[in-house]
C-alpha cells in the first residue's frame, strides 16, 4: 500500500508574531512551492528526506514535529506496523516559507488515507498543530492553516482560518536572504522584550491592528496603503530586533526602486522578506538589483 499527499508552502502577508497574541493574522498559500509526503509498507520505520535517510526514530531533533505525528497516527490506528515516509519536492527550510506546518500536515493528511482513519479536518489540524508546538514552541496555528488552504488566508487563534478569494491587483517579489531564520529563537526574543518594554507591547497592539487595516485595503485593491502598512509593520519588526543587516539593505533597494512597500515575512532572523509593487515590471528590476545579496526570488500576482 502507498499514499502520497502534496502540500504547499505559505509566506505571511501580515501579523507574524502579532498572531502568537491573539492579534489577526493575513497569510497566502505559494502554490509554486510543494512537498510530497508518501507513506509505504516497508520492513522498518524508515525516513526518507533531502537531508537524512535513515531509521525513522533515529532521525535529527529537528524532526521532532514528524515524530510525533507518526506516533500519534498510529495510536489512533493502533497500529505499528513499520512504514517508510518520504519527502520530495523543494521548499527552502528555515526561511518563513512554512515547510515544517507542510511537511506536518502532509504527514498527517498521508497517514490518515494510509491507515484509512477518515480524521475530520478539525482532528487532522488538532495533529499538525502539536506537531508546530513542538517544532516552533509557541505556535499560533497560522502556517498550518495557510499550507491547508487554496485561498488567503484571514485568522486569528480564537476564530481560526476565514478564506479570502480577493484580490488585490498588484505583484508580489518574494526575496530569499538565503540566512537561515529561526522563528523558535524569535518567538521567544519577542517574547522577553514584551516582557520588559510598555513601547514593544504598544507596538505589538499596533501590528495586530495592522493585519485588519490591510484586509480592509486588499478588498478595495488599494495597494498604496497595503504597501505602506508593510512599512510600518517591517519598521515594528525591526525594532524588535528580528530584522537582519541584510534585509535591511535590500528593503532600501526596494524601496528607491518604485515598491509600494517592504517587510520580513515569517519568523524573521533571515529567511524571507516581501516586496510588494505595482507590477511585474518592478518586481523583475528590484529582484534584479538585489540579485548579488540574495538567493532566490519568486514573483507572485496577488
Ligand atoms: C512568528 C510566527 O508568527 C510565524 C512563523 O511563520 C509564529 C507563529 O505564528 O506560530
Amino acid at each position: 500500500m502507498k499514499y502520497s499527499f502534496l502540500a504547499h508552502g505559505k509566506v505571511i502577508i501580515i501579523g507574524e508574531h502579532s498572531v502568537v497574541y491573539g492579534y489577526d493574522a493575513l497569510a497566502m498559500p505559494i502554490k509554486a512551492l510543494h512537498i510530497k509526503t508518501t507513506v509505504e509498507d516497508s520492513d522498518q520505520m524508515w525516513m526518507d528526506t533531502a537531508r537524512y535517510h535513515g531509521p525513522f526514530f533515529d532521525a535529527p531533533d529537528e524532526y521532532n514535529g514528524l515524530k510525533y505525528v507518526v506516533k500519534a497516527m498510529r495510536e489512533k490506528a493502533k497500529n505499528t506496523q513499520p512504514l517508510k515516509i518520504t519527502y520530495t519536492g523543494e521548499i527552502p527550510m528555515e526561511r518563513g516559507f512554512g515547510s515544517s506546518a507542510t511537511v506536518a500536515l502532509g504527514t498527517t493528511k498521508a497517514l490518515n488515507q494510509f491507515f484509512n482513519l477518515n480524521l475530520t479536518e478539525k482532528e487532522i489540524m488538532a495533529v499538525t498543530n502539536h506537531a508546530e508546538m513542538i517544532n516552533h514552541g509557541k505556535a499560533s496555528g497560522l502556517d498550518a492553516a495557510t499550507v491547508n488552504s487554496d485561498y488567503l488566508v484571514f485568522f486569528n487563534k480564537k476564530m481560526g482560518p476565514k478564506m479570502l478569494k480577493a484580490k488585490l491587483g498588484a505583484t508580489l517579489l518574494i526575496m530569499d536572504t538565503g540566512q537561515l531564520g529561526n522563528t523558535k529563537e524569535a518567538v521567544t526574543q519577542v517574547r522577553s522584550l514584551l516582557d520588559k518594554s510598555e513601547a514593544a507591547k504598544n507596538n505589538m497592539k499596533r501590528l495586530g491592528e495592522l493585519a485588519d487595516l490591510t484586509k480592509q485595503a486588499w478588498l478595495k485593491q488599494d495597494s498604496l496603503t497595503v504597501g505602506k502598512i508593510f512599512n510600518e509593520a517591517q519598521e515594528i519588526l525591526h525594532s524588535f530586533n528580528i530584522s537582519t543587516a541584510k534585509i535591511d539593505q535590500l528593503q532600501k533597494i526596494a524601496l528607491a526602486n518604485g515598491a509600494l512597500g517592504f517587510k520580513l515575512s515569517g519568523g524573521g532572523l533571515g529567511g524571507i522578506t516581501i516586496t510588494l509593487c505595482k507590477n511585474q515590471e518592478i518586481a523583475n528590476e528590484i529582484a534584479a538589483k538585489c540579485q548579488d545579496i540574495i538567493s532566490n526570488s519568486w514573483i507572485e500576482e496577488i
